[in-house]
């Protein structure tokens, strides 16, 4: 009989711990890696991650664990569900051990100074491993709690696109492949920033007709900028697209839309993000993607606007003048201009 090997989950918040849980669901043993002893001994103890997932039981198949070079060195397939700020930091320090390991990537974000998306990090901090990237529209909570979900698990490593399917696809989790790494991830980092405007907007009464139009307009706009860096559009009609930037821009589940709907109340962005105290990453997602963006000269009003607000000490509705006032433009225009 073939003794099966662990799965390891690197990052103790919400999502890793949600992701663990399914995979120990499906029978896998799995070390949940965090930085905190304590609360590693807590989960141990107690089955439950009370500051990021309260309520929901920890199946014993997981085991929480703070020894990170102990977690590497058991574990062939490793999930990464640290925040984008720390997953370097976190992780260049034990690069050597993550020598010809399946990495996957769940984190959303972009890192500032380097314009690199995570499984581009990974691919720099550990050039032998073999990466991947998981993404779509998954609130960590619905998953923990069951709700029917879908994701997508991009690389071009096929063998590491099943593995994860055979180990992750459950019940009421569908995990379906992409090759389109690229796209699958920038999707997931971009759909962020929208969710604040999506928030903001909630919390102002916005109307239907304007919420529809803002998440049509977002999914316009990070599709030109992301056929600007050489990513296939398609991508963006998919689960890790559209159906992220769906669920992120609709959902008071989403920390991005309730830093958002905290603006919107009236907070100052510091206050907003610490009632929140999980990360949201579009915070940091809109000062990189407005620099980049002016960098390439792609026309990205609502990232535009959104900075001014967060910024530039501009008022929301100085910028909302401003969008509605814009010159007229065509719908559906970057599918074609990019020669797909
Ligand atoms: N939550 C969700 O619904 C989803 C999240 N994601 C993505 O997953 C990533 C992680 O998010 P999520 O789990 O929600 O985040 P949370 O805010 O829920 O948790 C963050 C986790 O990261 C740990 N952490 C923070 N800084 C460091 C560090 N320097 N070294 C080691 N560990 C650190 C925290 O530890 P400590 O408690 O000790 O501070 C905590 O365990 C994000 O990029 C997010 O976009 C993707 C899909 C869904
Ligand atoms: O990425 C997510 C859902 O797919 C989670 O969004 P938030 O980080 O805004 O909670």
């Amino acid at each position: 009989m073939t003794v099966q090997q662990p799965i390891a989950v690197i990052g103790g918040g919400s999502f890793g711990t949600a992701i663990a849980n399914l995979l120990a669901e499906n029978g896998q043993a799995v070390h949940l890696w965090m930085r905190d002893p304590e609360q590693a001994e807590a989960i141990r103890s107690n089955r439950e991650n009370p500051r990021y997932l309260k309520g929901v039981r920890i199946l014993d198949g997981v085991q929480p664990t703070s020894d990170l070079p102990a977690t590497l060195a058991a574990c062939e397939l490793v999930f990464v569900a640290l925040p984008s700020s720390a997953l370097r930091q976190a992780l260049q320090p034990v690069c050597e051990a993550l020598t010809g390991k399946m990495l996957v990537s769940t984190t959303k974000g972009i890192e500032a100074q380097s314009f690199k998306l995570m499984s581009q990090i990974l691919e720099e901090i550990a050039p032998d491993a073999r990466i991947g990237v998981l993404s779509g529209p998954n609130l960590a909570r619905e998953v923990a709690e069951h709700a029917l979900t879908a994701s997508v698990i991009a690389s071009e490593d096929e063998a590491l696109c099943r593995k994860v399917q055979e180990t992750l696809h459950g019940r009421t989790f569908r995990v379906y492949a992409s090759r389109d790494r690229f796209g699958v991830e920038l999707g997931g980092a971009l759909k962020n920033v929208y969710a604040i405007m999506s928030g903001m907007a909630a919390a102002l009464g916005m109307g239907e007709n304007t919420k529809s139009m803002l998440i049509t307009r977002a999914l316009a706009e990070m599709t030109r900028f992301a056929v600007n860096l050489g990513a296939n559009p398609m991508t963006f009609l998919g689960l890790a697209g559209v159906g992220d930037l769906i669920v992120t821009c609709s959902s008071p589940k989403s920390r991005n839309y309730q830093v958002g709907h905290a603006l919107g109340e009236g907070l100052s962005l510091e206050n907003a993000v610490g009632r929140i105290g999980e990360v949201a990453e579009g915070v940091n997602t809109i000062k990189v993607l407005k620099a980049k963006a002016d960098e390439l000269q792609v026309y990205m009003p609502l990232v535009t606007g959104l900075h001014a607000i967060l910024f530039e000490g501009r008022t929301l509705e100085q910028v909302i003048e401003a969008l509605m006032s814009g010159e007229p433009k065509t719908d559906v225009d970057f599918i074609s201009a990019s020669g797909f």
